[in-house]
């Protein structure tokens, strides 16, 4: 595959700063009102009609049940298979549904991550092949960026998040990883991203190490095609993200080496970095557009993305739970460090972790309509709905991927 040719992000931004530090106390705003509603339904002004290609024009229903897809309707492309989703949300947890995502896409994303995995970045050997395809990039990306105005924007995403997943396991767990050395090797890899600058003498040294392993030739090359659309700001938060990450990797590592159950709040500082916040924050980028780098560092822009990055996280410990038990060794989640640190039996800590859950999504939404409210810019607004969405389609990828991830036995 060649690399997409991209016109240059628009953006219809008024003066930014007017509205930097805008703020207005959650508490002000925690039944939806106009924020919160504007935010579900996603902004709809010029230039905003192709947000939603796969959806309805509804705003989605929050739920605690499971609830059916809503049929997405589109002159323009084929209906989406009626099938429901499999897999079951874990009851009682907070989450919006999805429509399914639209299948032509899905196809054309599954086709084209494949095609780079094996010709471009030699990502695995044959017998990883069923675990590969069993990761469902492609449905995970469609379904959390709705609003890609193409599939090489989608393509920017999955790529990085097989990258990413490269990185975490064959690095940090599943295949080949271990807390031992793990400094060394995630800051080698992240020269892929933010790259060395050094002398004439050992540049190609490391130019050819970006070459050496699968995480750091997918990190090399996910990078290299991220670079074509993103602004450089847009690059930098991304890189700025991904040092979070690494640092929450070696955290984790750290506290395995020496056996160290952390206590609750330490567990979910460390996971507030070992998180999945570098997906959502790209969704600016593969929607074609930017959120200027003072709006997106404004301190409540900052905690709507920390809220939502959070609550994205523990989804993945709740619906990992098993997996995790299973796997050899003690793998820290937020029920296992519940049970642990706070003498909880195993099914109380569920239940506990699946309420730190809920109160972490009330938050965000609550934090995310008060910023809407207070600077109702339309690129802050598009954003916001774009890690809403985000939050959504993770939630969707998580229950509907039976391949990886079963429910534990406690209703
Ligand atoms: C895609 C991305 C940025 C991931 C970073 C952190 C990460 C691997 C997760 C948040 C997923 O957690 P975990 O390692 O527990 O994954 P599984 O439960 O094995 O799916
Ligand atoms: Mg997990």
């Amino acid at each position: 595959m060649s690399a997409p040719e991209f016109s240059p992000p628009s953006s219809t931004l008024p003066a930014a700063t007017a509205h930097a530090g805008a703020h207005v106390p959650a508490a002000e705003v925690r039944t939806p009102g106009a924020g919160l509603r504007q935010i579900l339904r996603g902004p709809s002004g010029l230039g905003t009609a192709g947000l939603y290609p796969a959806r309805n024009d509804k705003p989605p229903t929050p739920s605690m049940a499971p609830t059916p897809p809503t049929p997405p309707t589109s002159p323009t492309r084929p209906e989406p298979s009626s099938a429901p989703a499999e897999g079951n949300p874990i009851p009682g947890l907070y989450h919006h549904p999805v429509p399914e995502p639209d299948p032509v896409r899905v196809d054309a994303v599954s086709r084209g991550i494949k095609a780079w995995a094996l010709e471009e970045v030699d990502l695995y050997p044959e017998d990883w092949e069923e675990e590969f395809d069993g990761f469902s990039v492609a449905r995970y990306m469609v379904a959390c960026h709705p609003d890609a105005p193409t599939v090489d924007h989608l393509m920017l995403a999955a790529r990085l998040m097989v990258a990413e997943n490269a990185v975490d396991d064959c690095y940090c767990e599943d295949h080949g990883g271990s807390p031992v050395g793990l400094g060394g090797r995630l800051l080698l890899a992240h020269t892929a991203l933010d790259p060395l600058h050094t002398t004439r003498e050992y540049q190609p040294r490391w130019a050819e190490s970006l070459h050496a392993d699968a995480p750091r030739r997918a990190y090399r090359s996910a990078m290299e095609y991220f670079l074509q659309q993103a602004s450089p700001s847009q690059a930098d938060r991304f890189r700025h993200d991904m040092s979070r990450l690494h640092m929450g990797y070696l955290a984790e590592a750290a506290w395995a080496q020496t056996d160290h159950v952390p206590e609750v709040w330490e567990y979910l500082a460390m996971r507030q970095f070992n998180n999945f916040r570098p997906c959502p924050t790209i969704t600016d980028t593969v929607g074609g557009y930017e959120l200027p780098a003072d709006l997106h560092a404004q301190p409540a822009m900052q905690r709507v993305i920390a809220l939502a990055g959070n609550a994205t996280t523990i989804v993945n410990d709740l619906y990992s739970y098993t997996k995790e038990l299973a796997a050899p060794g003690r793998h820290l989640n937020l029920p296992v460090v519940i049970a642990e640190r706070e003498g909880a039996d195993e099914r109380a800590a569920y239940l506990k972790a699946v309420e730190v859950h809920n109160d972490l999504m009330r938050d965000f939404e609550a934090e995310a309509a008060a910023l809407a409210a207070a600077c109702p810019v339309p690129s802050v607004l598009r954003f916001l709905r774009g890690v809403a969405v985000w939050v959504d389609g993770n939630h969707y990828w998580h229950q509907t991927n039976t391949y990886r991830y079963s429910l534990p036995d406690f209703w």
